[in-house]
């Protein structure tokens, strides 16, 4: 059985991955640390990386972080992976005003596993994305902004939050992201053993 440290102050984040994981039946398992590191400014990609670095420095071993970032394609991919800020203090109407004056709603939902062996070691990167639109406010307020992300395929005209957490977690971001991070253990597993 492969499992990993997922460090994260998210709870819904976490039993996102624990359902994905089960739902698998992947004989890969996860536990987590809630663990305060600073997040940089930066891409996804430097903040992500800048964020396992730092977790693995301070739990002194291998663990996994996770970067989620919303992109508003008329905005050139902002807020991106600032989205925790804007949604804080604009909130699902504000960001609905902010793209008001443009007449493209289409937004990115992009998550970044990053996977670090260890203190000092270089962390690798997992992507997931989803494609989808912001909508006003719909469905359930529990987490984040899934009530104004309206995801294209398959979903019909739900938003996230108005899907069932199995229905999110077929197509989510999340889901896409953590399938790659799962292969990669799974196979690092099997080399380490053979
Ligand atoms: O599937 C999602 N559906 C809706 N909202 C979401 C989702 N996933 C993250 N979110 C929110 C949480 C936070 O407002 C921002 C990402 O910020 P981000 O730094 O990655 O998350 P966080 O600080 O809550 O947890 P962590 O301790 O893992 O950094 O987007
Ligand atoms: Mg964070």
């Amino acid at each position: 059985m492969t499992s990993f440290v997922f460090v994260t102050g998210n709870a819904n984040k976490l039993k996102e991955v624990q359902a994905i994981l089960a739902a698998g039946g992947s004989g890969v398992s996860v536990t987590s640390q809630s663990v305060e590191v600073p997040e940089v400014q930066g891409t996804t990609q430097e903040v992500a990386i800048a964020k396992v670095k730092a977790a693995a420095d301070k739990l002194g071993t291998a663990c996994v972080t996770e970067d989620t970032a919303l992109c508003f394609e008329a905005l050139n991919g902002l807020p991106g992976p600032y989205i925790k800020d804007f949604l804080g203090n604009l909130g699902h109407e504000g960001l609905n005003k902010m793209l008001k004056g443009f007449s493209n709603t289409k937004a990115t939902a992009l998550c970044t596993f990053a996977y670090s062996a260890g203190p000092g070691q270089e962390p690798i990167l997992f992507e997931g994305k989803t494609e989808g639109n912001i909508v006003e406010a719909r469905g359930p307020k529990n987490f984040g902004w899934d009530p104004i992300f309206q995801p294209i395929e398959n979903s019909g005209d739900k938003t996230y939050a108005e899907m069932t957490s199995e229905d999110k977690n077929k197509i989510s971001h999340r889901y896409r992201a953590l399938e790659k991070l799962r292969v990669y253990l799974t196979e690092k597993a099997e080399k380490e053993q053979s």
